[in-house]
């Protein structure tokens, strides 16, 4: 039975998610393959050869622990308990090998070994993840612990009360039940990653989403939707706030002259300046084609100016340093006012402030009226 449903879910998950999927996604493939094997050779020890395959059963039984806790390793960011994972993987099959002829040594040792990994794996899910997959983890927790106090009691009862100890073969009520939730657990585990992994999917969609590619600042539609919050906060809490709208000066002329690559990388000197000079609560993304949208908290307009100052300069060296010339910016600078009860007209005298800093030269600042 357990190596029908394995069987089935190694050949689907990978048919599903792909070896090409994520770190996580792979892990868990890996995971689905590791348990079909273990239960492949648990169907060869007695015809075979007895203690080689039941270590291989229960080696690769380890196996798709380790897999799994790679994969919440992979998803939830540095999970606790990675040496010690490793070892007991390492040394449970090597001491059920090693100690086979004692049946309540092999039984009690490999049981042992396996609930622990189960509890690093239920440990895994447990810890901290700021907030990511709350349902997913809580699913994987919950069969992990079933699956570790299945285990568990067998190596307890295989030890140390080995003449009641039924087993494995054997239609014995304790088999049956421990079957039971092995098979519902392993159904729910791999739901349980499968959850994770579209969970992976849609996170790195939504973050897609709102990025532009070329600079990794936020997009136009994405800046919108957290300028708007800001707005409204600043005007509850009547704090400044202001707008900087900067463009690029003779852009054309340097995709025209330098290339398209050097256009592109003018842009990403650009993103990067605001990246490293801007607060974190500000707000930046590339706005359209040349143009890049700053939105500052708590800020009036001395401190906007140092900031334009500041970011002016900081462009003119990177460029220089990297393109062998100085690209410069005009700017238009709005600050919130009472009436801004949204940010369009906010945006819309950043926009004619910037039309003017064009129209007078170029290179400069231009304050909004
Ligand atoms: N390399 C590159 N060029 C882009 C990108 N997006 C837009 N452009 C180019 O940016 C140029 C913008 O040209 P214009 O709007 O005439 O602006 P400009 O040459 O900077 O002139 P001024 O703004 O008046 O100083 C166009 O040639 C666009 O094709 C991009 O992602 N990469």
């Amino acid at each position: 039975m357990m190596l029908a449903t394995v069987g089935a879910t190694a050949a689907a998950l990978p048919t599903l998610v792909g070896w090409r999927a994520t770190a996580g996604g792979r892990w868990m493939n890996g995971s689905a393959v590791a348990q079909a094997l273990a239960w492949g050779a648990f169907m060869l020890a007695r015809p075979l050869h007895d203690r080689l395959f039941s270590s291989l059963w229960i080696g690769l039984l380890g196996l798709s622990l380790v897999c799994i806790w790679h994969a919440l390793d992979a998803w939830l960011m540095r999970r606790p308990g990675r040496a010690l994972v490793h070892a007991v993987a390492l040394i449970t099959p090597l001491g059920y090998g090693l100690g086979f002829d004692s049946y309540a040594f092999r039984v009690g040792w490999s049981n042992f070994g396996l609930a622990l990994l189960l509890g690093c794996v239920a440990l895994g899910c447990a810890w901290p993840a700021q907030g990511i997959g709350r349902r997913w983890r809580a699913v994987v927790l919950v069969s992990a612990l079933a699956l570790a106090l299945v285990t568990l009691s067998r190596g307890v009862l295989g030890a140390f009360f080995t003449e009641l100890y039924p087993t494995l073969r054997t239609p014995h009520p304790l088999n049956v039940a421990g079957a039971m939730v092995q098979h519902v657990a392993l159904a729910l585990i791999t739901l349980g990653l499968l959850a994770a992994w579209h969970d992976e999917a849609s996170r790195a969609l939504q973050r897609l989403a709102a990025t532009d590619g070329l600079t990794g600042l936020l997009n136009r539609r994405a800046c919108l939707e957290q300028a708007a919050t800001a707005l409204a906060t600043s005007r509850r809490y009547r704090e400044p706030l202001a707008v900087l709208l900067l463009d690029l000066d003779h852009f054309k002329q340097i995709n025209d002259t330098l290339g398209h690559e050097a256009g592109d990388t003018a842009l990403r000197l650009m993103a990067e300046q605001l990246q490293l000079h801007l607060r974190p609560g500000d707000l930046s993304c590339r706005y359209g084609g040349e143009e890049f949208l700053v939105l500052l908290r708590r800020c009036a307009q001395a401190q906007a100016m140092e900031v334009d100052a500041r970011l002016r300069e900081a462009l003119q060296r990177a460029t220089q340093a990297h393109m062998g010339r100085t690209v410069s910016f005009s700017s238009g600078l709005a600050l919130c006012q009472d009436g801004d009860i949204d940010i369009q007209p906010l945006l819309h005298r950043a926009d004619m402030a910037l039309y003017e800093a064009k129209r007078s030269g170029r290179g400069r600042l231009a304050m909004a009226a």
